[in-house]
């Protein structure tokens, strides 16, 4: 199942990065290719910078010095509005909390983006619908998130995510208040959207058992990409 390392141009490239916070240095010189269909795990020592990459990657967070860009094009001489186009058309996003609506059902969640974007009702809904089926968690499909439990919730973020077949996915600890079997399901429909659809998936994650789905682990140490392995 691994993928063989991509010859094809990067789709994201992270140059010399640097951000702090006030005196804190979060990003010291990082530098990252990503590339389409392959999973990317982040990984790294608590405080290394490995939210902070992500966030400098999708567009979040602007560096203090270095450049990201996107399909060839530098993110930092895109306009705020062009940006934000960015993120909600080409990119998808799932972090540990926070994430859902809650006044909406969990199955209205997954189909707010498609409808944003512009797709019919009817057609929206089955494709929301069909992605809960996937994650398992089509029984709270009607119930309002804070009904659901947190892992369903967390499953019912991801397919919100996913269901644009959007060609980044960020990721931040997504498997995080799941227990191993969900987590191992998030981890396949990740793979299976690089491998059917082409995404890049990048994901933050502390455990090496999830890191271990992933096609190529780049390690952050003190605000920089120390190392960089395919999986075997
Ligand atoms: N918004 C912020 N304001 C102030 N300091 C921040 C902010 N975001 C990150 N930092 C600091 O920057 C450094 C890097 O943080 P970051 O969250 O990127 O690390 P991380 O590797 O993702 O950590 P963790 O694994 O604990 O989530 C830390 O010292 C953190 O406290």
């Amino acid at each position: 199942m691994r993928r063989h390392p991509n010859l094809g141009p990067p789709l994201l490239v992270a140059e010399n990065l640097v951000k702090s916070f006030g005196p804190t240095p979060a990003l010291d010189g990082a530098s990252l290719q990503v590339y389409a269909g392959e999973v990317l795990a982040l990984m790294g020592p608590s405080g290394s910078g490995k939210s902070t990459l992500l966030h400098c990657l999708a567009g979040i967070v602007t560096p203090d010095s270095g450049t990201v860009s996107y399909d060839g094009r530098d993110m930092a001489a895109m306009s705020d509005a062009q940006r934000s186009a960015l993120r909600r058309t080409e990119f998808g996003f799932v972090f540990q909390f926070g994430q859902l609506v809650p006044e909406l059902t969990c199955l209205e969640n997954v189909v707010l983006p498609l409808r944003l974007a512009g797709v019919r009702r009817r057609e929206a809904a089955r494709r929301a619908a069909g992605l809960l089926e996937r994650l398992e968690v089509a029984d709270v499909a009607d119930k309002r998130p804070g009904q659901a439990s947190g892992g369903q919730g967390q499953r019912v973020a991801v397919a919100r995510a996913l269901v644009t077949r959007p060609r980044v996915i960020f990721a931040d600890e997504p498997t995080g208040a799941l227990d191993s079997l969900n987590g191992e399901r998030v981890m396949h429909l990740f793979i299976a959207a690089a491998r059917e659809t082409g995404a890049a998936v990048v994901l933050v994650t502390h455990e090496a058992r999830i890191a271990a789905y992933s096609d190529r682990e780049a390690v952050i140490r003190d605000g920089r990409v120390r190392e960089q392995e395919y999986a075997r």
